[in-house]
């Protein structure tokens, strides 16, 4: 039986498939490579170039592989554009995971695991770590095209032999320890990928959005999780559900807390030289306070995360950063070549 990862060519995704395959997994991947990169998922994967809303290559996926559960991780993610194009994420995000369900029904598959983000909860009331239970407010369409792909897994999950784990990401970052893989997304806003690029001259300065937060030194607070602990994650609601455990929702952060200058300091010091910063106003749509409590995945997942760590988690971002500068471009020629060669 196979494990199919959807968004398996994205940041995430081709984590996520490197660690199946290192568990002994048999993976397949479908994605559309709208964001992904053919060359990020490992060879030892089956690819299918496709979209998770096309039923063809749905039923194609199924019928040619004996798919034990899916992890779904296709999606549209930059919030900003999500304001500006709420149909698209409505589509993409909540109209494709129906389609998806749909198809896995279909074909008697009853397992997924779902990529969720802590942005269901919008702006939590209290400068405290936030817990499932907390009101989900989401306050862009972003947040609110995952909810909504929540709930229908709940109503789907009643109405069928059907079992799940939604996991509410916080802020993900770091990249593959074995340099495997990486985030490789050309204009990634994230503060960590922003932070490296600027530490190895690809950009000339890091904007801090917003000194005058109520937080200890006036920046935004968060909850950085190294992507291999993420992915570990993943394992744990796989194993959860083969052993018949029930669906649950489950945040994946450490429960602590860095500012940005905590940041752009664990930056500094790995790249061993000082970045350029310019301290600008907020950016719209920024909670101050952003933090898990992520003891529920612990207990019922026996999660246990192996690289809590900000600057394990900066070092892997820099040296991935670094090898994407050199080699990675030298690798999308080849592959290039390699897939024109062949078709694509
Ligand atoms: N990166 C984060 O900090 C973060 C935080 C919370 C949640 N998430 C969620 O995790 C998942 C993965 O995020 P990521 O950071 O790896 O993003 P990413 O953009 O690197 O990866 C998404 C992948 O999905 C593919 N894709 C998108 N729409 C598709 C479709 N309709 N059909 C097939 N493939 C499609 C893209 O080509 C890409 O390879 C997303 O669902 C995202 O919402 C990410
Ligand atoms: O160039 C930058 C980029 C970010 N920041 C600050 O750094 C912090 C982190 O910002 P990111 O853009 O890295 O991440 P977000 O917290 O905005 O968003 C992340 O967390 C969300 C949930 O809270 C969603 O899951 C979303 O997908 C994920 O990217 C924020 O205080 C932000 O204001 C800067 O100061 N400068």
């Amino acid at each position: 039986m196979a494990i199919l990862v959807t968004g398996g060519a994205g940041y995430i995704g081709s984590h996520m498939v490197w660690a199946l395959l290192d568990a002994g997994e048999d993976v397949v991947v479908i994605d559309r490579l709208s964001t992904g990169f053919r060359w990020a998922v490992a060879p030892q994967a089956r690819f299918y170039l496709g979209d998770v809303g096309d039923e063809t290559v749905l039923r194609q996926v199924f019928a040619e592989n004996a798919i034990e559960a899916i992890i779904h991780f296709a999606g549209s993610i930059v919030v900003p554009e999500s304001v500006a194009d709420p149909l698209s994420y409505y589509e993409n995000n909540t109209g494709k995971t129906r389609v998806l369900m749909s198809a896995a029904l279909k074909a008697g598959v009853n397992r997924l695991i779902f990529s969720s983000t802590a942005a269901v909860y919008g702006t939590p009331d209290v400068a405290e770590p936030v817990s499932e239970t907390a009101p989900l407010r989401p306050e862009n369409p972003y947040g609110q095209s995952k909810l909504m792909s929540e709930l229908m897994l709940r109503d789907v999950a009643h109405a069928h032999d059907f079992r799940y784990v939604a996991l509410r990401y916080f802020n993900v970052a770091g990249a593959d320890p074995q340099g495997r893989t990486g985030q490789s997304t050309d204009s990634a806003t994230h503060l960590i990928k922003v932070a490296c690029e600027a530490a190895l001259g690809k950009r000339r300065s890091v904007s801090v959005y917003g000194t005058d937060y109520p937080t200890r030194d006036g920046t935004g607070i968060r909850d950085y999780i190294h992507v291999a602990d993420l992915v570990e994650a993943h394992l744990c609601a796989l194993a959860h559900l083969r052993r018949g455990g029930t669906s649950l929702v489950a945040n994946c952060g450490y429960g602590k807390g860095f500012s940005v200058l905590d940041v752009l300091n664990a930056v500094t010091r790995a790249a061993g030289r000082p970045i350029a910063i310019e301290y600008g106003p907020r950016r719209a749509g920024d909670a101050a306070f952003v933090v898990a409590d992520a003891s529920l995945a612990r207990k019922e997942l026996g999660w246990v995360p192996r690289h809590d760590d900000l600057d394990r988690i900066v070092e892997t971002a820099i040296a991935w950063e670094a090898r994407l500068s050199h080699d990675v471009s030298n690798d999308i020629g080849t592959l290039r070549r390699r897939l024109a060669a062949s078709g694509f």
